[in-house]
């Protein structure tokens, strides 16, 4: 049997990072930046206030207390966005809201809780050091500093730095546009009633949103039922909008594999055993005049799980121009003992849990562990790798467990 690793290269091996193209900062969101972003001018770009208060002369409030406090005319208002020229000289002040421009002159603002809070004349009751609230030119980016890297995934915070150094664009690579179509005679949309000898779809909506989780744009398409022609009539529809196309179903040892059977003919899609389970049947390979992208996943709900993210995941990632990295991994004791197939490297539903003065977190194995129990799912936040060499791991082993993304 095709080992994981083999597998995942071979699927990297269909994917490149999707070329950079200039989106609107809020369509940006979840992209990945492709080039390196500079401040084009110093922020703040001028000297400004940082607290209401009065723009003084600092050497002016040196002697200032509570007992004799200093009084200033106070020779205007500076508010925030004023574009005026001003000025202060010493034994005057200011009135100057926070993020206003300093005048000329002063070197400090006072606060207005340490003042009377006069319009006309101002008595200031605590002295200031020179520099006290002003926010200077520079203090936080200079002119020509990189502000974001290449690579950066834009989030709420990168999305307000681009706008905070002027940008309305970003160079991206767009999210992979991931169509995913699900394959079964038996299946029936959610919502409706179901016949003897049919089960809801449920893999479509559990691999677009892990696809959208994962940072792409997961479409569900209408699903297909075990007509070879059929399968092949769909995927040519969603070419058109698919960087990558995943299928689920179809692609194992049965009488009626409509994927499998479909897709070998073409010549450019492989179907093998991965030593690893679930997820054991899989196809890889492209199709149509761009050669898109093609990764059949098993139909068993569980295994389609896995695979996306044991198989697809690094390939998601290359194609949004990040490192292929796999699901990050924490060591952790197991607390019941496991089984696992011999020669397969199984992937078991597992809840981390930390317990108060423990070493590390300890990995309990969901009771319903078969490939068709997805309710297990919703409550593991782990898959515990079993090593292909072992058949059953005692309790307290410890395991690398892959851990899973939350939205
Ligand atoms: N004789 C053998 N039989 C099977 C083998 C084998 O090696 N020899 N492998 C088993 C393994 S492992 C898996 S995994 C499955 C994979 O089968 P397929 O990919 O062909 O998937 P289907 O037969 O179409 O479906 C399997 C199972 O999953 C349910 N399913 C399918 N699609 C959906 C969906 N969109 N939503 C919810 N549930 C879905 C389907 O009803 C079946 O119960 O093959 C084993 N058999
Ligand atoms: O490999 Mo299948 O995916 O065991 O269930």
């Amino acid at each position: 049997m095709k080992s994981v690793e083999r597998h995942i290269s071979d699927i990297l091996g269909l994917v490149r990072p999707l070329p950079p193209i200039e989106l609107d900062l809020l369509r940006a969101q979840g992209a990945v930046l492709a080039e390196d972003v500079a401040a084009p001018v110093a922020l703040p770009p001028f000297d400004n206030s940082g607290m209401d208060g009065y723009a003084v002369v600092a050497a002016d409030v040196a002697g200032a207390s509570g007992a004799a406090p200093v009084r200033l005319p106070v020779a205007g208002d500076i508010a925030a966005g004023d574009t005026g020229a001003h000025a202060v000289r010493s034994g005057y002040c200011a009135r100057i809201m926070t993020g206003a421009p300093m005048p000329a002159g002063a070197d400090a603002v006072v606060p207005v809780e340490w003042t009377d809070g006069g319009r006309a004349e101002v008595a200031v009751h605590r002295p200031a050091a020179a520099g006290n609230a002003v926010r200077r030119a520079g203090g936080d980016v200079g002119a020509g500093d990189t502000v974001l890297r290449a690579g950066a995934r834009l989030g709420a915070a990168e999305l307000g730095v681009l706008a905070s150094v002027g940008r309305r664009t970003a160079p991206v690579h767009p999210r992979p546009r991931v169509a995913v179509l699900s394959t079964g005679e038996e299946l029936v949309e959610p919502g409706k009633p179901l016949a003897p000898g049919q089960i809801w779809e449920s893999n479509g909506y559990m691999l677009t949103a892990a696809a959208i989780t994962a940072g792409c744009d997961g479409h569900r398409h209408s699903f297909v039922g075990d007509e070879p022609s059929a399968v092949l009539d769909a995927i040519d529809d969603v070419l058109m909008q698919a960087d990558i196309v995943v299928t689920t179903g179809g692609v194992s040892m049965g009488a009626y594999d409509p994927v499998k059977e479909a897709l070998a003919g073409l010549g450019t899609v492989r179907f093998e055993q991965v030593a690893m389970q679930p997820g054991k049947p899989q196809g890889f390979g492209t199709v149509g005049e761009d050669a898109t992208p093609i990764i059949t996943l098993p139909g068993n709900p569980v295994s389609a799980f896995v695979s996306f993210y044991v198989l697809l995941l690094p390939a998601l990632r290359r194609m949004q121009g990040v490192a292929p990295d796999p699901l990050p991994t924490v060591s952790a004791r197991l607390s019941a003992p496991v089984s696992s197939p011999p020669g397969r490297r199984s992937y078991l539903r597992v809840r981390l849990e930390e317990a108060p003065g423990a070493d590390g977190p300890t990995a309990v194995p969901a009771s319903r562990q078969a490939s068709h129990q997805l309710s297990a799912l919703a409550d593991a936040d782990g898959l515990a790798m079993v090593p292909e060499d072992a058949e059953t791991l005692p309790e307290g082993t410890e395991v690398a467990v892959l851990r899973l993304p939350r939205p």
